[in-house]
């Protein structure tokens, strides 16, 4: 679905067979829906967006503060081992596991998230996890001298950061229009960023202004309550998405929902067609009933999903193996080589990551997903190829201070690394896993690529250490191939949901739209949609066609429209795809 309204082109909508009102003239009620343009982003999906990504906000910001914790001395001498010589240090195994069990817990959060969001819905869930996280953030500050209550408390906060980061992103792909969807998801990790970096400017402020009072880190656990309880509370005041409000039978709501945040009337084009797609993929999917263990077996045998869950849990793999972490987790030791503290190091690279990501928001729209993913991948295998060959050798390892100028390089590429990352794979990952999955396997689909995001992170945060110990900055290659491997999977795998709505996106796969040409796609008639799923789907699939199908009879065709063959299926060009479909609708209208 485009969006209506950019200069020159009135109408985008029509590429969908527009059968509507059972029984009605077909035509008369098409000329009577409302062509006029939307805005772009309304008041209302605004706000929305920039309420629910405070669950990337609190992501960031519990992510983020924990490594200067390490070295701030009130919460060493309290949770640290004693040295013997009135110096306090953490053990690895100890550091390691306050560190990692955030990890552990956001890993099964995002797992355990999915049967509830399914269950009272994405709504509601948020407002629970809220709670569980503040119940965590809550065991942290009452540590007095315990480090395992610390841990403890970082494990249940974990549970609460994990499904928050499933339910973010699908609260808002589930509810953003499509034309502007992917920016209005990214601004998740625009808010992840903004945690992270605000977490380091925290601990550097309390760390300057109170050495060894003990409060510093408990102020900086303590304000992550304000954000808790704006996204919480604040989530009451929105509703639930359409789709689960679909799917639970609340068709109004949906369709009121989906007016507020277009900014449309009800008999406006986008919302009429819309509907009808989330309708017509309601229908396919709901004949195959069944508690949660036959769900998740249907779901790996319904069409293309199993395809679309190794995606997502690979692209997940592949955003944390571009290596992004090992510059926010160890950074610390290539500023050593230019006498920069690790606090300040934090807030500059941290700076550098949030500040880029609004590039991003712009470039997923601009150019679609799978442009600058690609162009991201070669950027960031450039810089970590410099980076890696600057390290192993230009710089003296023993004693960075030694070599100052391959020290400022170092920096230079990987804050130009951060740039790549932070404008293309950080964000449009997740943007990406939450229009992969249809309906009714969203939050199961985005469970398991949230998951791997987390095992991932939790791997790379653990291991880096032991293999930069082992091969020192050749690390760097490791990640360069990995980023190599990355952009060909977006090459070869996954489709441009660019401007499409869910639905769209969701038949692209099921008619194994090849990647390359999917930009180009034009979607199918309803009818031609029905054949799709007849050939792909279970027998309860073609069930559920079949009396999809004929509403789609008795409703009547639209000539011209439903009788596009195959060969009209890829346009050769955007533009003459667009200004193609723009006359035809206006045809009808008259
Ligand atoms: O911005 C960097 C941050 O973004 C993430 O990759 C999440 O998308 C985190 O793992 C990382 O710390």
């Amino acid at each position: 679905m485009k969006k209506p309204g950019k200069p020159g082109m009135t109408v985008y909508f029509d590429q969908y067979n527009p059968n509507s009102e059972k029984g009605t003239d077909v035509r008369r009620s098409l000329a009577e829906l409302d062509y006029s343009p939307l805005p772009l982003v309304t008041g209302r999906s605004f706000a929305m967006a920039m309420l629910v990504s405070m669950g990337g906000l609190i992501f960031g910001y519990d992510t983020g503060q924990i490594s200067g914790f390490l070295e701030m001395p009130d919460f060493l001498r309290r949770f640290g081992q004693d040295s013997g010589n009135g110096e306090y240090h953490f053990s690895n195994v100890r550091s390691g596991l306050i560190v990692a069990l955030l990890s552990i817990g956001t890993l099964i959060g995002a797992l355990a998230a999915a049967p509830l969001a399914d269950g009272i819905g994405r709504r509601l869930s948020v407002c629970v996890w809220c709670l569980i996280c503040g119940v965590g953030f809550i065991i942290q500050i009452a540590a007095s001298t315990a480090w395992y209550q610390v841990m403890i408390g970082r494990l249940i906060a974990g549970l609460g950061v994990g499904a928050l980061s499933l339910l973010v992103p699908m609260y808002q792909a589930e509810t953003a229009p499509p034309w502007i969807r992917g920016a209005l998801v990214c601004t998740y990790q625009l808010f992840i960023t903004m945690g992270i970096f605000l977490a380091a400017c925290f601990n550097y402020g309390t760390y300057i202004h109170q050495r060894n009072n003990s409060a510093s880190w408990r102020i900086v656990v303590g304000i992550g309550f304000a954000f808790l309880i704006i996204l919480g509370v604040g989530i009451l005041f929105f509703p639930e998405t359409p789709r689960y409000a679909y799917r639970k039978g609340r068709k109004d709501e949906a369709k009121e929902t989906l007016c507020r945040v277009y900014g449309a009337p009800p008999h406006h084009y986008s919302i009429h067609t819309q509907m009808e797609e989330i309708e017509a993929k309601f229908l396919a999917e709901s004949t195959i009933k069944g508690g949660f263990v036959s769900e998740v077996s249907s779901m790996f045998r319904a069409p293309r999903v199993a395809y679309r869950v190794a995606l997502g849990m690979t692209l997940q793999m592949f955003q944390q193996l571009t290596g992004a972490n090992y510059f926010f987790y160890y950074g610390t030791t290539i500023f050593q080589s230019v006498q920069i503290s690790s606090f300040v190091t934090q807030v500059i690279l941290n700076g550098i990551n949030f500040g880029v990501t609004f590039i991003g928001l712009y470039l997923v729209e601009h150019y679609g997903r799978r442009k600058s993913l690609i162009a991201g991948s070669i950027w960031m295998v450039v810089f970590f190829l410099l980076f890696a060959s600057v390290g192993h050798f230009s710089l003296d390892q023993t004693d960075p201070t030694n070599t100052p100028q391959a020290g400022i390089a170092l920096i230079c590429f990987a804050s130009l690394f951060i740039l790549g990352y932070a404008t293309t794979w950080g964000p449009q990952v997740w943007a990406l896993i939450s229009e992969l999955f249809p309906s009714r396997y969203r939050a199961k689909g985005m469970a398991l690529s949230t998951a791997s995001n987390w095992l991932w992170n939790f791997l790379i945060a653990f291991f880096s250490p032991f293999i930069t110990g082992a091969i020192d900055f050749r690390y760097g290659y490791v990640f360069a191939a990995c980023n190599v491997l990355g952009g060909l999977i977006v090459y070869f795998f996954l489709v441009e949901g660019q401007g499409r709505t869910l639905e769209e996106i969701d038949t692209m796969y099921l008619e194994r739209v090849p990647p390359r040409k999917s930009a180009k796609w034009i979607p199918p008639s309803a009818e031609e949609m029905a054949k799709i799923r007849r050939q792909a789907g279970t027998d309860e699939t073609v069930l559920a066609m079949d009396a999809n199908n004929e509403d789609v009879e008795k409703r009547g065709t639209l000539s011209g429209e439903t009788e596009r063959g195959n060969e009209g299926v890829f346009a050769n060009g955007k533009t003459e795809n667009r200004n193609g479909s723009a006359a035809h609708a206006e045809d009808v209208i008259r």
